[in-house]
């Protein structure tokens, strides 16, 4: 495989190219939302150039253009992620959207009171809140996986929380606060061993590494466009076939129906059920254009590349004298999260933005696993493909610059 030439890449991504407080930008933001390269800002402004139109139901030749420029992209999600069929590819706003469907259609209809639902401490909130509305409203039970030292989940407690009242077993591929890679395989084939039912959240993994659902064997899988050099506003919901053929759709409106009586309305056929109301078109399109640019380049070079600057970042950042790694795990994406006693976060963010470095400060929407490590915010870098070892050293002086503020 011919090695790809990042540096190239790199120019692909203009937004990078920019003056931060008089500082050259580095983007280390990427867990929160990945940049765009060139070629799908000009997907994006071509369509709304020249294509647009409403999909699925126009008679005429634009609406017809912009309707199959659509549905590719159903086909290209399927096929990046290994689905069986696009009709297990459901199109929503997002991962939280996703996660909401999951738990509103599939949780409403298949838990009763006492019924259990597996979670893990280091879950996003939208794999947590959904669950918990739809338990509120079920009776059902919430269990959580506890998070060991390193940052990595307490397999042996996961085991002795699966047993008869399992139903659903929802956890996070990649950790967006500790950058933590879960053993999803493992933990599907137990939870299918007590007939559960597995969602994998999965908004920090499909950007960073190749994902086979068919070879995890989870039911359920989310993501966003966003994460992965798309647009806002789009994302996916993986669910197997023959789930999502019993689940009730959980928003009504048009393109969901078949035929719609003040006496009685019956639905669409999987996926369109779930997809009520005028779709976001371009995003879904410019999601389309993402993944073309990704498997263009390879998600395993991708996998590489990121695995060698999240491994110079870890080791930089440990030479760095009371800087504290929250999530020590080897198996990591991305993400590398961190405290000092003597710097509260949002001063280092601060003035590591006065210096042109782009991090995350706070609790990452992820507050129980802040809660575990008994630390109140973390400050969080976040790699992708197109960063280089000079963003990582810019940080890292940034980091003792901020610290002879504090001396
Ligand atoms: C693991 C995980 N799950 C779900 C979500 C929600 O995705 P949407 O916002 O696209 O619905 C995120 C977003 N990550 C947050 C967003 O900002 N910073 C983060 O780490 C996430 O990292």
């Amino acid at each position: 495989i011919p090695k790809v030439d990042f540096d190239r890449i790199r120019k692909d991504f203009t937004v990078l190219d920019q003056q931060v407080n008089g500082h050259p930008l580095v983007y280390l933001d990427n867990a929160a939302s990945s940049q765009m390269p060139v070629s799908v800002a000009d997907r994006l402004d071509a369509y709304h150039r020249n294509e647009h139109a409403n999909v699925h139901r126009g008679i005429h030749t634009l609406s017809q253009k912009a309707t199959d420029a659509f549905e590719m992209t159903r086909r290209k999600v399927q096929q990046f992620i290994g689905a069986s069929s696009s009709d297990e590819i459901v199109f929503t706003t997002g991962t939280t959207d996703s996660l909401n469907l999951a738990a509103n259609s599939y949780g409403m209809e298949n838990l009763q009171k006492g019924d259990e639902i597996i979670l893990s401490e280091m879950e996003h909130h939208a794999n947590i809140v959904p669950w918990q509305m739809v338990a509120q409203k079920t009776g059902a039970v919430i269990r959580v996986i506890p998070v060991l030292d390193n940052g990595e989940l307490d397999m042996q407690a996961y085991k002795e929380l699966l047993g008869p009242r399992t139903k659903i077993v929802s956890v996070i591929h990649v950790s967006n606060a500790l950058g933590t890679v879960n053993p999803v395989k493992e933990i599907t084939a137990l939870a299918h061993e007590h007939h559960a039912v597995v969602v994998i959240d999965g908004a920090q993994s499909v950007p960073h590494q190749p994902v086979d659902v068919q070879d995890i064997d989870c039911d359920f899988f989310t993501f966003s466009s966003h994460k992965m050099c798309g647009p806002t506003g789009f994302g996916i919901l993986y669910g197997k076939k023959h789930l999502l053929d019993k689940m009730p759709p959980y928003r009504g409106g048009g393109d969901m129906i078949d035929k719609v009586s003040f006496e009685e309305t019956t639905y669409n056929v999987v996926p369109f059920r779930f997809e009520a109301g005028t779709p976001p078109i371009a995003a879904g399109i410019g999601l389309g254009a993402a993944i073309d640019y990704l498997n263009e380049i390879g998600m395993e070079q991708i996998a590489n590349r990121e695995y060698e600057l999240v491994d110079y970042a870890v080791s930089r950042l440990r030479e760095i004298e009371g800087l504290q790694m929250i999530g020590e795990s080897s198996n990591r994406a991305s993400v590398c999260s961190f405290v000092f006693d003597d710097i509260h976060a949002s001063d280092l963010g601060t003035i590591l933005d006065k210096r042109g470095i782009a991090v995350r400060t706070g609790h990452h929407c992820a507050q129980p696993i802040l809660r575990r490590f008994n630390v109140p915010a973390t400050t969080r870098a976040s790699v992708s493909f197109y960063n280089t070892t000079e963003d990582i050293d810019r940080l890292v002086d940034g980091i003792h610059y901020a610290k002879s503020f504090f001396e």
